[in-house]
C-alpha cells in the first residue's frame, strides 16, 4: 500500500497543509504519486522514508545516453537558441571531459542516485520498470509493477496495441471511453541527431555507472 503523498519537497508545515487538501485514501484504494525529480534529488528519500518507511517506490529508467538527448529534445523544444548538445556535454572537447554538472548528463548516473536511497530503503522496496520494454512490452512490464503492488494483474497485452506511426503502444480503450488512446505529442518526438562519436564518448562514460546500477538493482537492462 503506497501511503498518502508527499505533494512537493516543501517544509513540514506546507506539506502537511497540502497532504490536508488531498482526500483520503480509502481502504482498497492505492494512492500514488508521480514526480521524476525525486529520485536525484538528494533530501527525497530522508523525506519520504520520515513520512512512511513502508512507501513503495517506482522508478522507471532508460539508457542514459538515449534519456540525455531526450531531454536535451525537450529543453531545445521551449528554448530553440540553447548551444548544440555536443557542445554542452562536454567541459573540454579537445580532452574528452564530461560535463558531469550538466542535468542531462548528471540524472543518468542512476547508480549515484540509488546509493542516496538505499540508506534509506531496501532494494525489495523499489521497483526499476525499463522505459525500453515499457514500449516493446508495456504489458509485461505493467504487469511487474501490478505484481509489486500486490494487485491482481489487470492490464494484460489484450489492453494494448501498436501503433506504428507513433512508434509507441496505445490503450486500445481510454479509462471511460470507448476510444483508443496514444500518449501525447511530446511523447516519441524526434531526437535530434547527434555526433557519433559524442554518442561513444557517452556510452563510455556511462559503462562503469550502468554496471554498478545493474550490480545494485539485480537485472541487467541491457543498455551496451
Ligand atoms: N509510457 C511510456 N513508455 C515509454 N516511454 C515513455 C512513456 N511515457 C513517456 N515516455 C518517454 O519519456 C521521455 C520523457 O517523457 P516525459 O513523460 O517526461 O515527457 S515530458 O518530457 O515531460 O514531456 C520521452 O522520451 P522521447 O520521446 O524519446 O524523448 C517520452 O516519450
Amino acid at each position: 500500500m503506497i501511503p498518502r503523498p508527499i505533494p512537493g519537497l516543501q517544509d513540514c508545515a506546507s506539506r502537511r497543509a497540502k497532504q490536508d487538501l488531498m482526500p483520503r485514501t480509502l481502504d482498497g484504494q492505492i494512492t500514488m504519486e508521480k514526480t521524476p525529480s525525486y529520485f536525484v534529488t538528494k533530501e527525497a528519500p530522508a523525506r519520504i522514508s520520515a513520512m512512511s518507511k513502508g512507501t513503495k517506490l517506482i522508478v522507471v529508467v532508460r539508457d542514459p545516453v538515449t534519456r540525455a538527448i531526450s531531454d536535451y529534445t525537450q529543453t531545445l523544444s521551449k528554448k530553440p537558441d540553447i548551444p548544440t548538445f555536443e557542445s554542452l556535454t562536454f567541459k573540454n572537447r579537445t580532452t574528452g571531459l564530461i560535463d558531469t554538472s550538466w542535468s542531462a548528463i548528471q540524472i543518468g548516473i542512476y547508480a549515484k542516485h540509488l546509493e542516496n536511497w538505499l540508506l534509506y530503503f531496501p532494494i525489495g522496496q523499489i521497483l526499476f520498470v525499463s522505459g525500453e520494454r515499457l514500449i516493446s512490452d508495456p504489458a509485461g512490464e505493467l504487469g511487474r509493477v501490478q505484481d509489486f503492488l500486490g494487485l491482481k494483474r489487470i492490464i494484460t497485452d489484450k489492453h494494448f496495441y501498436f501503433n506504428k506511426t507513433k512508434g509507441f503502444p496505445c490503450l486500445k480503450k481510454a479509462e471511460g471511453s470507448s476510444k483508443p488512446h496514444c500518449l501525447g505529442k511530446t511523447k516519441g518526438r524526434p531526437h535530434p541527431e547527434i555526433d557519433q562519436e559524442v554518442v561513444q564518448r557517452l556510452r563510455d562514460f556511462y559503462r562503469p555507472f550502468n554496471m554498478k546500477f545493474y550490480q545494485m538493482t539485480g537485472h541487467d537492462f541491457g543498455w551496451d
